[in-house]
């Protein structure tokens, strides 16, 4: 890294020793200066080491005040009262407060207090640094906040009470906030009332469902603002400008999860006052011509619809409807007919099947972002052990039976599954991994579900195919007609669950549900495409574990 030109350099106390301590426009570090006779005083804990230089990157500062040092104690009074003879000798202090790194990709707000011998250079200190903080302008300052005081364990408010706001008061933003009164509030607030031009992001308490509304809310409104017709499938969609955060106070929270490696509400807090932000791409959902839905994580046909779809009958069970529903779903064992189309995205970086994962900062995100974001025609090679009665001017056609369909455009990792559906998928690469799960024995299917939780790979079965694609299509073998759709709308017994080719059993029926993102689409005949880096959201994407994670103090460099 190139060196940078020092802005402050001072011999100030800390915890009653002597520290070396510099700014420059990228970092504040501090290294304790050697004495013959170290001063620490007995009972106070000292959590740095001797020698050992400490840093923080300025980006990771989150604010800086002068201390009262006459009172004592620190504002929130953590900290013991300071010896008299190094008040005496240093009375004017001054706190930073930072981010610093805890387990799992949990981040913490970390205070460190300098001690002065004058006020002027206090003073300057102060300055010199909430200079450096005013320049970051990648961080908001005005904030529009959602709160569903129903989502998860409806602790939305309580959360954001007393875990967030002190924080955003600590980084002098200012907030807006609205607790929601009914389902789509949010969607339709952002959508027609919002005055967004006085806000630098839009912030959601609450779970994926939440999330989902913000993205269907701005993604609209964008649209609408810039006169793009979101009913066509091939319109080119224009990225919204203002980021999206998520303080996770939902059931899964998986946006979270796999933006940030967790569903913290303080991490969650701190990437958004950090100013990071993490491009993803939004997949559209049409159905003849008709908007449906925007998905960021997973859609899916088959298996996970028939599980979100029996779930949805079965609320009062709570969280535990889930594992009733999965366990119920993988009994019926329905599989479902149908052909699906796909544009495979052939000229990226990077298939389902790599080692490597999506991370901060990730390189195939990038240089995929970067190839789609130049009006990339949509014209793929074909690949040539696939027989050319296949492809149809670049597109793929399937037919067959399948016990699932699922389209993933993030790995959708959650504390249930660490691993997800598609571990090696992109948040922003413009494609999603389409898994395609062909009719085979339960015993099969069973060992293919666990292995989302094992070592092993998931697609490395004889009836289980996965590509990288840019668009697809699904249509099942029978047609829908409208009164099966009002039917099915209005929750009465679906008739065509009878199987057609049998009408007198039961042996699988027609039609599965789409699950988009957590909700039931009303079509099984669907096209979908990727829209590369729509949204962005404030966080960082999940950094890897550093390698001095069990020093005791990870800020040490
Ligand atoms: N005030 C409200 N009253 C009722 N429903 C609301 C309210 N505000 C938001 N919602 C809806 O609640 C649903 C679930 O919210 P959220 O995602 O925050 O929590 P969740 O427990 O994680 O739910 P899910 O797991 O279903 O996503 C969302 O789809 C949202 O539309």
């Amino acid at each position: 890294m190139e060196k940078q030109p020092r802005l402050l350099a001072s011999q100030l106390l800390l915890k009653n020793s002597l520290f070396e301590v510099s700014l420059n426009r990228v970092l504040l570090t501090w290294k304790e200066v050697a004495t013959k006779k170290k001063r620490v005083s007995g009972g106070m804990h000292h959590p740095f080491k001797v020698g050992t230089s400490h840093g923080v990157s300025v980006s990771e500062i989150l604010a800086v005040r002068e201390l009262d040092v006459d009172s004592g104690t620190k504002d929130d009074g953590r900290w013991q009262k300071m010896p008299q003879k190094s008040t005496e000798a240093y009375p004017y202090a001054f706190t930073v407060s930072y981010v610093e790194r805890a387990w799992q990709h949990r981040w913490r707000c970390s205070d460190v207090t300098f001690h002065c011998l004058e006020g002027a250079l206090c003073q300057q200190w102060v300055q010199t640094i909430r200079e450096q903080l005013t320049a970051l302008t990648s961080r908001p300052k005005h904030l529009l906040v959602y709160i569903n005081p129903y989502g998860g364990k409806q602790q939305g408010e309580r959360i954001y009470e007393q875990k967030v706001a002190p924080l955003f008061t600590l980084a002098s933003i200012s907030t807006h906030v609205i607790v929601t009164e009914h389902a789509n509030h949010a969607r339709d607030h952002l959508r027609t009332e919002a005055e967004l031009k006085k806000y630098d992001g839009v912030v959601c308490v609450g779970g994926d469902g939440m999330f989902s509304e913000m993205v269907h809310g701005l993604v609209s409104r964008t649209q609408r603002d810039n006169g793009v017709d979101q009913n066509s499938p091939e319109e080119k969609l224009v990225p919204c400008t203002l980021r999206i955060g998520i303080i996770p106070a939902g059931s899964t929270d998986c946006i979270c999860y796999a933006t940030v490696g967790i569903n913290d509400p303080v991490t969650s807090a701190l990437h958004i006052i950090v100013g990071d932000a993490q491009a993803m791409d939004v997949c559209s959902v049409h159905h003849n011509n008709t908007f449906l839905r925007y998905s960021v994580s997973l859609l899916g046909y088959g298996f996970y619809g028939d599980v979100l779809a029996d779930s949805e009958r079965k609320r009062w069970m709570g969280p535990a409807r889930y594992d009733f529903s999965g366990f119920k779903t993988f009994l019926t064992h329905h599989y479902y007919e149908g052909t699906v189309s796909f544009l495979p995205a052939t000229d990226i970086l990077g298939t389902p099947r790599d080692k490597t994962r999506c991370r901060a900062g990730c390189f195939i995100c990038q240089h995929n972002g970067q190839l789609y974001s130049e009006d990339a025609p949509e014209i793929c090679e074909t690949d040539p052990d696939v027989p050319d009665s296949e492809y149809k001017g670049g597109w793929r056609v399937i037919r067959g039976k399948f016990l699932a369909i699922n389209a993933a455009s993030m790995s959708c990792a959650c504390p249930r599954s660490p691993k997800g559906l598609s571990p090696a998928a992109h948040l922003a690469d413009g494609t999603t991994d389409l898994i395609l799960v062909r009719k085979c024995s339960r015993f099969n299917f069973l060992r293919h579900l666990l292995r989302h939780t094992s070592k092993y790979d998931q697609f490395d079965m004889t009836f289980v195919e996965v590509h990288r694609v840019r668009r697809f299509r699904f249509t099942p073998r029978y047609c829908q007609s409208d009164s099966e759709l009002d039917l099915r709308e209005n929750g009465k017994k679906l008739f065509s669950q009878i199987c057609r080719d049998h009408p007198a059993c039961s042996c699988s029926p027609a039609y599965s549900s789409w699950n988009c993102d957590g909700e039931i689409l009303p079509h099984a005949a669907i096209e979908v495409g990727v829209h590369c880096q729509l949204i962005k959201l404030f966080a960082r994407g999940i950094e890897e574990q550093p390698v001095f994670e069990d020093l005791p103090n990870p800020c040490a460099v």
